[in-house]
């Protein structure tokens, strides 16, 4: 059907490149393909007999508190008027206000965005900081956006979630392809909106905003830290590791600038672009320079260019994957070579493909720890916002490191009296913390 006999189409027309925010099928119907949400509830299901009598709460964990779909209006440099389908799930709010990332991605669904916010939960509670779990996204490729169309389409869509955001209620931060920029421009929108200047509404916001040092970095080192804490139990020497990783971004880009500053050799990196490798280790300071010029790894020229397939076959001793979820699965499990996998992104194993790597002895450091390094120092950047006192980064760092030790020797200890994986433990103990809270609060207002 042309656009012009459509009865639905929009008034004006839209570019091209955005046609498919026009036509795809609205998220909220492909329930039926529940993928990432699907992923979550089975690792539910798994954590349920460890329970108790809290168990009886269990339910709570499967339905999110609060789905908010809206609708996001902009205004395109060339006159055209283009919607986006934006979202923000407030998946449990029993420890504290809603907290977790904004994601701007042209594959975003409703049940992903569930799946993120109750990873948040999960996460939020094994490293103990007082929040609940949020997340939320725009279903958009944002590399298709002018700075301007950007800039537009992030402060209609903090609007249109700021009925239920706001610094003691859901406090949202950076996620895939949004940065310290896409923050300053949420604090500020909604501070316009409220009437008076809201630092603590959203963490990851440029120091310069009432930003927190270490912030940036914050996930990474995480992942870092609990990878040299885990190592430790396997007895793996990190210097001379073999590394490989899937995604430069935030997440990936720093956690391999730590491991190769310990002596590690980075030798295969995978991002949107494709996938490069490097026997002898990739010089990974130069690799963050031409990703921070280009956009990608592609084109990097110390480097051999494989096939994106073949990132999954190469002889290593760590796989980190940072990018998206569902990329470890039961088709590729088998293959991966390393002794340890550490979660920089959420999600990204599946059920299946946990326990085939249960069964080939490869230890896998779930996302709900390996990546609470982020949320912890949003923690640490809300407070200091509060208190409009702000800590130099050696003091962040310190504080950052402590807190993910002490979670993960906890996780540690649960998952070897247990004898579960590290991921059921996180849950056990996540889970009992925020069981807990739901049955000290009590059901009615
Ligand atoms: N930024 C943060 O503080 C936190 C992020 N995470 C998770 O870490 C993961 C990465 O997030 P960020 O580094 O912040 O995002 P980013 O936007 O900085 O980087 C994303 C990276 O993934 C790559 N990528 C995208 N699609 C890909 C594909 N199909 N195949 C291979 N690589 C692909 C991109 O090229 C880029 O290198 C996500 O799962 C996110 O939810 C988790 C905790 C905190
Ligand atoms: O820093 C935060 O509040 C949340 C970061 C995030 O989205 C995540 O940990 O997945």
């Amino acid at each position: 059907m042309s656009q012009a006999s459509n009865p639905l189409s929009p008034p004006h027309p839209i570019g091209a490149q955005y046609q498919h925010t026009q036509h795809a099928l609205p998220s909220y119907l492909q329930a039926d393909n529940l993928g990432p949400w699907g992923n979550y509830l089975q690792q539910v299901d798994r954590v349920i007999p460890h329970l108790g009598s809290l168990a009886r709460w269990a339910e709570t964990l499967k339905r999110p508190k609060r789905v908010l779909i809206v609708d996001v209006p902009i205004h395109m440099d060339d006159g055209t008027i283009a919607h986006f389908e934006g979202y923000r799930v407030q998946h449990n709010v029993s420890r504290g206000p809603g907290k977790g990332g904004v994601r701007f991605h042209q594959n975003v669904t409703l049940s992903e965005v569930m799946a993120l916010s109750a990873w948040m939960s999960v996460k939020n509670a094994a490293v103990n900081v007082p929040y609940g779990g949020a997340k939320g996204g725009i279903r958009v490729d944002p590399k298709l956006l002018t700075r301007g169309e950007l800039e537009r389409m992030t402060r209609r869509y903090t609007s249109e979630i700021g009925i239920i955001i706001g610094p003691n209620k859901d406090i949202p931060a950076p996620d895939v392809n949004t940065n310290e920029q896409t923050m300053a421009w949420m604090m500020d929108t909604y501070s316009m909106n409220t009437g008076s200047t809201a630092t603590g509404v959203v963490t990851g916001k440029p120091v310069d905003l009432g930003g927190s040092l270490g912030r940036r970095e914050a996930t990474g080192r995480g992942v870092f830290t609990v990878g040299v804490e885990a190592a430790k139990h396997i007895g793996l020497e990190i210097s001379g590791a073999r590394i490989i990783v899937q995604g430069f971004g935030n997440v990936g880009g720093v956690a391999g600038k730590l491991f190769a500053e310990a002596g590690a050799w980075v030798v295969a990196v995978q991002d949107h672009g494709g996938t490069i490798y490097r026997e002898a280790g990739l010089n990974v300071p130069a690799l963050l320079r031409h990703v921070e010029e280009t956009g990608s790894v592609s084109g990097f020229v110390d480097a051999e260019k494989i096939s994106d397939d073949s990132f999954w076959d190469v002889e290593c001793d760590i796989l980190i994957p940072a990018a998206l979820e569902e990329q470890i699965t039961a088709a590729n499990a088998g293959r991966i070579k390393a002794r340890m996998v550490i979660e920089g992104a959420n999600g990204p194993t599946t059920p299946a493909a946990d326990d085939i790597l249960a069964e080939r002895n490869v230890l896998v450091l779930p996302d709900v720890i390996a990546n609470a390094g982020g949320v912890t120092v949003s923690y640490f950047e809300w407070v200091q916002d509060f208190s409009s006192f702000f800590w130099d980064e050696e003091e962040i760092n310190l504080r950052l490191v402590k807190i993910m030790k002490e979670a993960f020797a906890v996780i540690w200890n649960v998952a070897q009296s247990r004898k579960v994986s590290l991921r059921t433990a996180t849950f056990i103990v996540a889970c009992q913390r925020i069981l807990r809270t739901r049955e000290l609060r009590g059901l009615y207002p």
